[in-house]
């Protein structure tokens, strides 16, 4: 089943696409990056899931309500915006007790401290968030995203301006939210922390998906090459020769030295192949590194084609 499918999806502010033709689909239960340069289209995408804004034409749905089930949605939804913001002179159970009443969650006292401490903010329970750090006004943000225990969690920007502390808490909250089956859709300029935590990505540029798919999805779309280091003992030139030649099936290139060799391959599945050739020739290996291209080299990649283009 499909946490978000939308169909054609577009708005239009004056004259500009901000959003244009839209078909995405977002499978239920993973966690899926949404990527793109400033200025994409991102939040105006999310503010129409979020009920935020309004398409211009198009349609979706999510977790199979329609757009016009606003309430229904809205029930199964928690979201993070960008930027919270909160009355400085509460605390975080006064928070967290003031949106139960408005989403008329009607939750007790109890089930609110629970929430506080999944999100590790047990001890700051009755502090005021004037005196919170940006990290725990992130967490506590989180946690009123949260109350509603929703089947999908829109999270904008989790750690962004978060201590490095703090964000290895971030993650650990998400993985554990997401292993209970909510769906989470989650931007981020930080390319490495997607890269940890998400499913799948979808890259956005000027309106439009440019890419969709899981890593190893994308580094074939985008073809970018897997190094292979290998530290191995003495090749005479002779048998350099002969191990480029043999690895030549294998490897998109190759460079060969006497004691350290480069191999670049689209398909990590070569590399037991590979150890065994040089088994075969008697080379002894000390050690292997594979670098997988990252979501940023890919990332750049795109906006090549783009400039390019
Ligand atoms: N309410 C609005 N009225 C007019 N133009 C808007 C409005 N909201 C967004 N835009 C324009 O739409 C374009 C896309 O903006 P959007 O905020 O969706 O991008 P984004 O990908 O989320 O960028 P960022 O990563 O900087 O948040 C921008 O050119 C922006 O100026």
């Amino acid at each position: 089943m499909q946490a978000i499918t939308t169909h054609n999806l577009t708005k239009k502010y004056g004259k500009k696409t901000v959003v244009n033709h839209i078909n995405l689909s977002v499978k239920k239960g993973i966690i899926f990056g949404f990527l793109g340069r400033n200025g994409a289209g991102k939040s105006t995408f999310i503010n129409m899931m979020t009920g935020l804004a309004k398409p211009t034409s198009g349609s979706f749905e999510i977790l199979g309500h329609q757009e016009s089930a606003r309430k229904d949605i809205q029930r199964k939804m928690g979201v993070l915006p960008d930027y919270s913001s909160f009355y400085e002179n509460d605390t975080a159970l006064d928070h967290l007790t003031y949106f139960s009443k408005i989403l008329q969650l009607s939750l007790s006292k109890e089930e609110l401290r629970q929430t506080l401490i999944k999100v590790g903010l047990e001890d700051a329970a009755n502090v005021k968030i004037k005196n919170f750090s940006f990290g725990m006004k992130k967490k506590l943000g989180i946690a009123q995203a949260i109350m509603n225990q929703p089947e999908i969690l829109f999270l904008d920007e989790p750690t962004s301006g978060v201590d490095a502390n703090s964000v290895l808490t971030i993650h650990a909250l998400i993985k554990e939210i997401a292993s209970t089956g909510t769906t989470i859709f989650l931007t981020s300029h930080n390319l490495d922390e997607v890269e940890k935590l998400c499913d799948e990505v979808a890259i956005m540029n000027k309106g439009v998906i440019q890419t969709k798919g899981n890593m190893d999805q994308l580094r074939a779309q985008y073809q970018q090459n897997i190094a292979i280091y290998i530290k191995h003992s003495i090749l005479s030139e002779n048998q350099q020769i002969d191990l480029k030649k043999e690895l030549s099936f294998l490897a998109e290139s190759s460079n060969i030295t006497s004691t350290y060799s480069e191999l670049f391959v689209k398909d990590e599945k070569v590399i037991p192949e590979i150890n065994r050739i040089l088994v075969n020739n008697l080379i002894d290996v000390y050690r292997i590194e594979v670098d997988q291209p990252s979501l940023e080299e890919i990332f750049l990649h795109l906006g090549e084609d783009r400039e390019s283009a």
